[in-house]
């Protein structure tokens, strides 16, 4: 089953394409990677997958649906996900009431019929969420003292609190520390797989990707270079003449 399907899609600026005729599928369970230099495209394929912007050809599918053209709001509502590099958090709430209200957001809007429900299941549910990305022993802290990886998994469970089939994050490991790393990649590599949930994700941090992936998709001036498993991508002569010289 497919997730996500980009098919030949281009975004052009006058005439400048800044995608370029890319076509991927993201299947059920998987972890993909998006990589390619400053500038290949990353941003505004993730911008043209969530609906911030309309591709100017081609056509883009979740679950096999057609939602070229629906607004972000409702891609959302059909299980997309996406980070930003800005983060929604309430830094004078605690971390457990930050992701209480994520999931009360959810529920309230989704069913009436929740709110005559009792808070402990919110509560539960937030538990829930805060034990997959490993933030528990932080449940009461303010989400304002975090360290920056502990905030990314704190946007990551506010993330989860939406229910999402498909996880978009964007740059994941900007300014995180080195130390914090290991902890971010350990919640990160568990978000797809046995629950069905896929993830396609930006990072620059090549060891990570490595790390989580289990094929890298590679842009390059705004076309797919590459769309292989990491051992593969990395074998390819044309990635690497592509790159030779240049940082993933
Ligand atoms: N709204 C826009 N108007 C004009 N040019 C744009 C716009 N959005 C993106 N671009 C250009 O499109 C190209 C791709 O940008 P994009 O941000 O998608 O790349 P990226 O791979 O995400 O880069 P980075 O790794 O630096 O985030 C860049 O040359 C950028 O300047």
């Amino acid at each position: 089953m497919t997730a996500v399907t980009v098919e030949s899609v281009s975004w052009r600026i006058g005439a400048v394409p800044i995608v370029d005729d890319v076509t991927l599928e993201l299947a059920a369970g998987e972890f993909m990677a998006l990589i390619g230099p400053n500038g290949a495209g990353k941003t505004s394929l993730f911008n043209l997958i969530s609906g911030l912007r309309r591709p100017s050809s081609g056509r883009i599918l979740l679950g096999g649906g057609d939602v070229t053209g629906l607004a972000p709001y409702r891609r959302a509502r059909l299980g997309l996900g996406r980070t930003f590099q800005t983060s929604a958090v309430f830094g004078s709430l605690t971390v457990a009431e930050n992701v209480a209200l994520a999931v009360q957001a959810r529920r309230g809007g989704a069913a009436r019929a929740w709110r005559r429900r009792s808070d402990r299941q919110v509560t539960a549910r937030a538990g829930e969420i805060l034990s997959e990305v490993r933030l528990s022993p932080r449940a009461s802290a303010t989400a304002g003292s975090l360290a920056h990886g502990e905030k990314r998994k704190l946007e990551i469970a506010l993330l989860l609190a939406a229910e999402p089939n498909v996880l978009l994050l964007d740059e994941p490991m900007a300014g995180v520390s080195a130390e914090e790393v290991p902890a971010l990649v350990a919640v990160i590599r568990d978000l797809a797989g046995g629950s069905g949930r896929s993830v396609l994700m930006v990072e620059h941090h090549m060891d990570v990707v490595l790390d989580v992936a289990d094929r890298i998709a590679v842009l390059h001036h705004g076309a797919l270079l590459a769309c292989d498993t990491p051992g593969a991508v990395m074998a390819d002569p044309f990635v690497q003449e592509a790159y030779l010289g240049e940082s993933l």
